[in-house]
């Protein structure tokens, strides 16, 4: 028969990631804005997202997926984003750092250096690859920092010792701040705090931060992807700003596959 639609050829699935994330509500209004009534959003992990796109991509079979930069895939994968027309995924972001209230008065030292954590893709995009090549994500930060201590000196200048006073940080299970959170638990610990990370959804991580049992976080995806949580808690965190620039959202297909948009997933 006729060569089966893009649509057909993967069963109308968009294979998304954990279901708080920013991403998967943009995605959701993708699939409204373009009138994919057809389409399905698959909730599942960022790791789980990854296993179907290596299992689609080693045998060049199609597949749609909810990607972002940066993320390690892109240097893994020959991948493109499927063009926006209707802007739905919006521009370039940031990722800010966010911190309690009252995390200044308390410890003031570990709000200086969280406050001065400012990197860029590219160092994120080096930790990302040596986790993604096996590295566990505390020696892979580890090694990161040992290489970058002109950059660390940066974070934590001016700041005193943590005189092992306890901090928890927490964050979801994005390759992108796996990398991260462990990168500055790894320069809080150098600088003598007692650090707990707590992987958690991206609800209880905004949560965390607002009700105070979380200290701080470093996954902050803004202006637009976390804007609900921004509404949500507004008044219950302290946003330092950002801690790296020039971040992407939108919908990622290996180049093989002959579309451009996602106008081309309407038949
Ligand atoms: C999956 S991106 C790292 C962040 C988000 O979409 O909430």
């Amino acid at each position: 028969g006729a060569p089966a639609s893009v649509g057909e050829s993967v069963n109308y699935k968009i294979v998304g990631i954990d279901p708080g994330a920013g991403l998967m509500k943009a995605t959701t209004k993708a699939i409204d804005t373009y009138g994919l009534e057809k389409w399905n959003l698959v909730e599942g992990s960022g790791a789980a997202m990854t296993a179907a796109l290596k299992k689609a991509y080693d045998k060049k079979e199609p597949i749609i997926v909810t990607g972002w930069t940066p993320h390690w895939m892109f240097s893994k994968f020959d991948l493109k984003y499927l063009e926006d027309p209707k802007g739905v995924y919006g521009e370039a972001e940031n990722i800010h750092t966010i911190a309690r209230n009252g995390l200044k008065e308390e410890h003031p030292n570990a709000y200086k250096i969280l406050d001065q954590f400012h990197w860029t893709s590219e160092d994120m995009g080096t930790v990302m690859s040596m986790i993604e090549d096996g590295a566990a994500p505390d020696k892979a930060a580890a090694k990161w920092v040992e290489e970058h201590d002109d950059l660390v000196k940066k974070w934590t200048n001016g700041a005193g010792k943590g005189n092992g006073e306890k901090l928890t940080i927490a964050y979801v299970a994005w390759a992108s701040e796996i990398a991260s959170t462990n990168v500055i638990a790894k320069v809080l610990k150098d600088m003598g705090f007692d650090v707990t990370l707590r992987q958690v959804e991206a609800g209880p991580m905004w949560a965390g931060v607002a009700d105070g049992s979380v200290d701080a976080h470093v996954a902050g995806w803004l202006p637009i992807t976390h804007a609900d949580y921004v509404s949500k808690f507004k008044g219950k965190f302290e946003d330092l700003g950002t801690n790296l620039e020039g971040t992407k959202l939108g919908l990622v297909v290996p180049k093989y596959m002959d579309i451009t948009s996602i106008e081309d997933l309407k038949e």
